[in-house]
């Protein structure tokens, strides 16, 4: 199978990876095109731009950073409209808003392609290892020819209807595991400057039933203030900011996402967008008074 994949970042990269570790033959596109480099070693062909890439390819996976790249990566001079059509199809893994992904499905399909929205749960260690949950929405036709794909780079696939409910879900989850981020780290400043030690909470909260991944793997490098970057706190901060908007639309209160939101703003502000957004963190712990 012959799969396209625009969009090498961190997660990108690792999916395009473990395509090609399967054996299927990848041909990749990214803005900044010497991250294809590293792909290109280990098998990848390059497309010189996204239209490229559609243009050889039967099917195209997108995963890019944010709506406004979705949109630009379809829509712009060079971009997937240009060479899409019958036979052809399209699959945006990018988290995005509905809104987005339907602009998109909506100019794909105009052209006589098929779209599938696909955002995913699970960061970059689950990308690497193939096992993301997908959130795919759109063609259920295009969802099943596109189990082989899923099959490689995730765990677990939902179908979830009609276009929007992909990134909707996605939404919901992402809100929910950054109001969680907030909380954790909120316990972790309380414990400290209680005069507790926060690695016994550590082990207090894996013993119980609030254990979690997250705070497993996250805790021990929050506490040395080491934040490497898996899923960046700049997509952690859009994604909260779309699942407020998602709230607006619904007439759903949510004064736990808004604060969140609001620490998540606070680290950019910090200039830590580019950080794990485990560095929320920084910005709950403020200043250290004498
Ligand atoms: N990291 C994670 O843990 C997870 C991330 N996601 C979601 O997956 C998506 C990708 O995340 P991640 O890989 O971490 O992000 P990165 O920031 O590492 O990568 C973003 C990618 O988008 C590209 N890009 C950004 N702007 C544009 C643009 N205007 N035109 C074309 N390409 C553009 C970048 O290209 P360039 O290299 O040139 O900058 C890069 O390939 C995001 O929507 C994120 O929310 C979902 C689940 C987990
Ligand atoms: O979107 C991020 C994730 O970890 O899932």
């Amino acid at each position: 199978m012959e799969v396209g994949f625009l969009g090498l970042g961190i997660m990108g990269k690792a999916m395009a990876m473990n395509l090609l570790r399967n054996g299927f033959k990848v041909t990749v596109w990214n803005r900044t095109l010497s991250k294809c480099d590293e792909l290109v070693e280990h098998g990848a062909a390059v497309g010189e731009t996204p239209a490229a890439v559609v243009k050889k390819c039967k099917y195209t996976i997108a995963m890019l950073s944010d709506p406004s790249a979705a949109i630009s990566v379809v829509y712009d001079k060079d971009g997937v409209l240009e060479e899409i059509c019958n036979g052809k199809s399209y699959i945006d893994m990018s988290t995005v808003d509905a809104d987005t992904s339907i602009k998109i499905s909506e100019g794909i399909i105009s052209k006589g392609g098929r779209f599938l929205e696909g955002p995913v749960s699970g960061s970059k260690k689950p990308a690497e290892d193939g096992q993301l949950i997908i959130l795919a929405a759109g063609e259920k036709g295009l969802y099943d020819e596109a189990i082989p794909i899923f099959d490689v780079l995730g765990k677990k696939s939902f179908f979830l209807g009609q276009v929007g409910n992909g990134a909707k879900m996605k939404l919901v989850v992402n809100m929910i595991m950054g109001s969680m981020m907030n909380a954790f780290s909120e316990g972790l400043e309380l414990t400290e400057s209680s005069g507790l030690d926060p690695r016994t909470l550590l082990d207090v909260l894996d013993l119980g039933a609030m254990a979690n991944p997250m705070f497993k793997m996250k805790g021990p490098s929050m506490l040395q203030s080491k934040y490497p970057p898996a899923f960046p706190l700049k997509h952690q901060q859009k994604d909260m900011r779309l699942a407020l908007a998602l709230g607006d639309e619904n007439a759903v209160s949510m004064p736990v996402a808004a604060a969140a939101n609001e620490a998540f703003k606070k680290a950019r502000s910090m200039g830590l967008g580019d950080q794990d957004f485990s560095a929320v963190h920084e910005a709950i712990k403020g200043p250290k008074h004498p």
